[in-house]
């Protein structure tokens, strides 16, 4: 994309990630649920960090808080030094459900965001061009979403995302619904994409070499309530190539996340 594009839809400022003291208590009629309890995670600018734990143990809560979907209980977020409050198009979201508009192309669909933003058409087109590229969705660009097989349509997902310039990607389980190979396939592509992209990316697997092979960072949470039990930095070549997976180094630490995880699950 044209330094002049890019800077039309840049948000400016590097997507660090800053989550001090943070608990969730959900409140009904006569119950109270504390789903979140002090966690507290720092998340630097384009740095991939991965959240892996036990169902219920509170990660999408955690990103839904990031998002400004939800409130927080306790203790605050901050994206750049700025409070988090509620939504903004600083945060790009990929969920596991697509999410796609059903009547809108695939161009359309990566367009929509710059299109709020008052975007010029020639600048969308600029934008969308790049992005079907980057996603190598270009013989698609006039399919609608029902014309597409599911990662596909994850493709457009990630690509409507970028496509506002985000400075951070929250993704809770984009690839859950994949089959193996098509999952296979998106990590690449998404390590393709942030390499190039320089986002800071938040993500969310219950799949262990998942978080291995995409990220810089593994954070493992425990349940009950949701709390961090540890952290691991992921020491392997920067370029994943899918060898990477029989690295020492991936199997090592494969084998200490089950060990935690299964000993949190039982
Ligand atoms: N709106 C809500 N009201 C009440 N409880 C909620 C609400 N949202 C989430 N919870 C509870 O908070 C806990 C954490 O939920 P959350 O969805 O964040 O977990 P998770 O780790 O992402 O789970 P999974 O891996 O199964 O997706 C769960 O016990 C859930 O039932």
């Amino acid at each position: 994309m044209s330094e002049a594009v890019l800077q039309a839809v840049k948000v400016t400022g590097s997507g660090s990630i800053s989550i001090q003291g943070l608990g969730k208590t959900f409140k009904a009629k006569k119950t109270e649920f504390r789903a979140l309890a002090n966690i507290n995670l720092e998340i630097g600018a384009n740095e991939f960090v991965t959240i892996v734990g036990p169902s219920g143990c509170g990660k999408s809560t955690i990103l839904r808080i990031v998002a400004g979907l939800e409130e927080s209980s306790e203790g605050e977020v901050r994206l750049d030094g700025e409070l988090v409050v509620g939504p903004g198009a600083d945060r790009g979201m990929v969920f596991q459900g697509y999410t796609l508009f059903p009547w809108l192309s695939v161009r359309q669909n990566i367009e929509y965001g710059p299109k709020l933003k008052g975007i010029s058409i020639l600048d969308r087109r600029r934008i969308s061009n790049h992005y079907l590229r980057i996603t190598r969705l270009e013989r698609f660009a006039n399919h609608i979403p029902k014309q597409l097989s599911g990662g596909m349509k994850q493709r457009v997902a990630i690509a409507r995302a970028m496509a506002n310039e985000p400075k951070v990607l929250l993704m809770d389980e984009p690839f859950g619904a994949l089959d193996a190979q098509t999952k296979l396939e998106m990590q690449e592509a998404l390590l393709e994409m942030w390499d190039t992209e320089k986002t800071t990316v938040l993500f969310i697997t219950h799949d262990i070499d998942e978080a291995i092979f995409l990220s810089q960072r593994i954070v493992v949470m425990g349940a009950g309530p949701g709390r961090i039990l540890r952290e691991f930095p992921v020491t392997l070549p920067a370029e994943r190539t899918p060898e990477v997976r029989e690295h020492p180094e991936f199997l090592k630490l494969r084998r200490e996340l089950a060990a935690l995880l299964k000993h949190k699950e039982e």
